[in-house]
């Protein structure tokens, strides 16, 4: 396993010898790990690998073994509210509260800065319509969630996470049904957030998408396999590996142009990109 992590900056989140269990089987398996703060990390790996287990354990929404910090403090030493508020959290295909307006949905983030049966403040109702706008959910904010289609509900959930105001962000599939605008969206999103010192973390399939974070961790079979740069050669051969050599990195013609990930097809020819 190679694991390469920024040593000079702050860590956003932690995992020291971390496990689940679930239904009696192991699914993650003594997983270390360090996440920078103010990055973008993208967790990914094939079906079943454990990342959306590792993603809800890092937001202590189930129960492990092992320690997670979240900015140096264990979980267990936060408060429900204090922790709220510093890790924002969207989750996959998050069921519920269909009858709700999208506004309210995305008033929803601002509990965790709201007294007890408080009424929203001007900061509140401020937030929740920069939220809205950032994922042009704004014109259908009076309609309920359950009329949305899958792309513009995605785009109300993330204006929740959003509207949190949190420094930490976990996001499990946050592309899911959107179209490629609203993903290019995205991108644009998290790249403002991390400019402004958010962290945020993501598990995505999207490989294509992945390999814009600023590292990749890759999980097989409940461990960390991989951590690096998402632009080293190291870490396109990890991810290639990890996927069993059904996918090729490949890098876009011209200086800095990236990389695309293209599938192997058995007796199909790659193309003409080069090798990274
Ligand atoms: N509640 C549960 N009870 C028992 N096993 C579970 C439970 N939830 C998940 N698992 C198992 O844990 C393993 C990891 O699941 P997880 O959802 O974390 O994987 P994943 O990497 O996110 O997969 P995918 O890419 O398919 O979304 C899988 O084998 C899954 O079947």
């Amino acid at each position: 396993m190679t694991v390469r992590t920024d040593t000079h900056v702050a860590a956003a989140l932690q995992a020291q010898d971390l496990s689940v269990r679930l239904g009696g089987t192991v699914v993650l398996d003594h997983v270390s790990l360090s996440l920078p703060a103010g990055r973008w990390t993208c967790i990914v790996g094939p079906n079943g690998a454990g990342k959306s287990t590792l993603l809800k354990a890092l937001a202590g929404l189930l129960a492990y073994r092992g320690q997670v910090l979240l900015l140096d403090r264990p979980l267990q030493a936060w408060s429900r509210r204090e922790r709220a508020r510093t890790l924002a959290w969207l989750g996959q295909a998050e069921p519920g509260a269909d009858d709700l307006t999208v506004w309210d949905v995305a008033m929803l983030g601002r509990v965790p800065h709201q007294p007890w049966l408080g009424t929203p403040s001007a900061a509140d109702r401020a937030a929740v319509r920069q939220a809205l706008q950032a994922t042009q959910a704004w014109a259908w904010r009076h309609r309920p969630l359950g009329e949305l289609s899958g792309g513009q509900r995605q785009r109300a959930l993330l204006a929740r996470l959003l509207a949190v105001q949190a420094p930490v962000l976990l996001m499990d599939e946050p592309l899911a049904h959107l179209d490629p605008p609203h993903q290019a969206d995205w991108l644009a999103l998290v790249r403002r957030l991390t400019a402004q010192g958010h962290t945020v973390v993501s598990v995505l399939h999207e490989l294509n998408l992945a390999l814009r974070a600023d590292a990749l961790l890759m999980l097989d079979a409940g461990r960390v396999v991989h951590q690096g740069p998402s632009g080293e050669p190291a870490t396109h051969r990890a991810l290639e590996a990890v996927f069993e050599h059904r996918i090729a990195v490949r890098a876009l013609p011209g200086d800095g142009a990236g990389w695309v990930v293209v599938p192997r097809v058995a007796g199909q020819p790659e193309g003409p990109l080069a090798c990274t």
